[in-house]
C-alpha cells in the first residue's frame, strides 16, 4: 500500500530545471533510497515531498492528502532530517531539553516524550549525552540528536537527507538498526538519499535513480544489479598497465565495461564470465609481456551507479556488449 504518491513533479530556479516530471512512491514499511549524483535534485525533491518548497507543477498524496489542500496536516505525518544540522535545534538548551520542547510541540505528553528518549538514547548509546547543551555537541552527535528528534513522534514518514553523514562507523551503524527497527517493527515509511552506497545496500528494499531532476530507474538492489553491463570484476592498477595494453583489454570481447576508480589509480574490467574473462585478459598480459597484479570481485553497487548514472557512460569508456 502506497503512503506517499508523486506525479510529474516540476520545479525550476530562475530559468533552470531542477525536478523535471519527477516520479516516486513510498510503501508503507519501505526504506527507499533517492540515489543520484550531486546536484541531481534529491534535497528539492524532499523539501517539496516535505512541504517546505512549493513545486510549480504536478501532484504529491501524502497519507491520502493532497500536498496543496492538506500542507499543515502532511506535515504532522512527516519526521525530516535535512542537511542543516546546526540549525535543526536549540543552540544553548540541552539534547534532552530540545527533544522535551519538540516533542510537546508535536502534541506529545510528557510521559512519553520521556520513554521514547530514554529507549532511543539506549539505541543510538546517546544516554551520557542528553544532558549536554547540543551547541558543545560534536557534528555527530549533533546528527544523531536531530534524527532522535525526527523520530520522536513516530511520524508515518521519515525523510532522511544523507542521515549518517559525518557519523563514525559505530554510530552509524547504531543509526541504521535504529531505522530498519523503525520500519520492520513499527510498520512506518523512510525515504533516504545517501551517497554511501554500501549503506543503500544494507537499509533499502527499494533504490531509485535520479537523474537531471527525474527518476531514471526504480527497483530492488536486486533487480537493479540484473541490469548491469557486466557482473564480475577484475581489477588491475593502472601502472602495471602500459596504454597500448589497456587498448587491447578495452577492445576484448569478453569485456563489457571499463571503469577508473575515482582516484584514477585502478582500472576496473567488467565481465559476465570471470573464467573466460579472466582467461582472455591473461592471454593479452602475456603476449604483451605484462605483469600486472589483478584481483576478482562481484559487482558492487558503487559499479551501478557508475554504469547507470556515472558520466563516464556517456564517455564511451563504456562499450555495449554485441
Ligand atoms: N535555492 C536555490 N536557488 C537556486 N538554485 C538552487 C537552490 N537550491 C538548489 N539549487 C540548485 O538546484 C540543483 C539541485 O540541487 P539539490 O540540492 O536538490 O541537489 P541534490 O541532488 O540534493 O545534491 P547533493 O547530492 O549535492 O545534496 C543544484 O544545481 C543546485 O545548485
Amino acid at each position: 500500500m502506497e503512503v506517499l504518491t508523486a506525479f510529474d513533479v516540476c520545479k525550476a530556479y530562475g530559468n533552470r530545471m531542477v525536478l523535471d516530471h519527477m516520479a516516486f512512491d513510498l510503501k508503507k514499511g519501505e526504506i527507499h533510497a533517492i540515489l543520484g549524483r550531486n546536484g541531481a535534485g534529491k534535497t528539492t525533491f524532499i523539501k517539496i515531498l516535505s512541504a517546505l518548497l512549493a513545486k510549480d507543477s504536478g501532484a504529491v498524496r501524502i497519507g491520502g492528502y493532497d500536498i496543496d489542500r492538506d500542507p499543515v496536516r502532511i506535515r504532522r505525518l512527516i519526521g525530516y532530517v535535512g542537511q542543516d544540522t546546526e540549525r535543526s535545534a536549540y543552540a544553548r538548551l540541552t539534547a534532552r531539553e530540545n527533544l522535551l520542547f519538540f516533542g510537546r510541540l508535536r502534541g506529545m505528553k510528557e510521559d512519553q516524550i520521556r520513554t521514547r528518549i530514554t529507549n532511543m538514547s539506549t539505541d543510538l548509546g546517546f544516554q551520557d549525552k542528553l544532558d549536554t547543551p547540543f551547541m558543545h555537541l560534536s557534528g555527530g552527535q549533533k546528527q544523531t540528536m536531530v534524527i532522535m528528534r525526527a523520530l520522536l513522534h513516530e511520524p508515518m514518514i521519515v525523510y532522511l537527507d544523507e542521515p549518517t553523514k559525518g557519523l563514525d562507523p559505530l554510530v552509524s551503524a547504531q543509526v541504521r538498526n535504529c531505522l530498519k527497527d523503525y520500519a520492520r517493527n513499527k510498520g512506518k515509511s523512510i525515504l533516504l538519499t545517501s551517497h554511501i552506497l554500501s549503506e543503500v545496500e544494507d537499509l533499502s528494499d527499494r533504490v531509485s535513480l535520479m537523474r537531471h531532476g527525474a527518476r531514471i530507474q526504480s527497483g530492488t538492489v536486486l533487480e537493479l544489479r540484473k541490469q548491469a553491463k557486466a557482473s564480475e570484476f577484475i581489477d588491475m592498477p593502472k601502472s602495471d598497465l602500459p596504454a597500448a595494453t589497456q587498448d587491447r583489454l578495452s577492445q576484448l570481447p569478453q569485456v563489457a565495461f571499463v571503469t577508473e576508480r575515482e582516484d584514477g589509480a585502478v582500472l576496473s574490467y567488467g565481465v559476465y564470465q570471470v573464467w573466460e574473462g579472466m582467461e582472455a585478459i591473461l592471454q593479452v598480459l602475456r603476449e604483451d609481456d605484462v605483469r600486472a597484479t589483478f584481483r576478482h570481485r562481484s559487482l558492487a553497487l558503487e559499479d551501478l551507479f557508475v554504469m547507470l548514472l556515472g558520466e563516464k557512460e556517456e564517455d564511451s569508456l563504456e562499450r555495449a556488449r554485441a
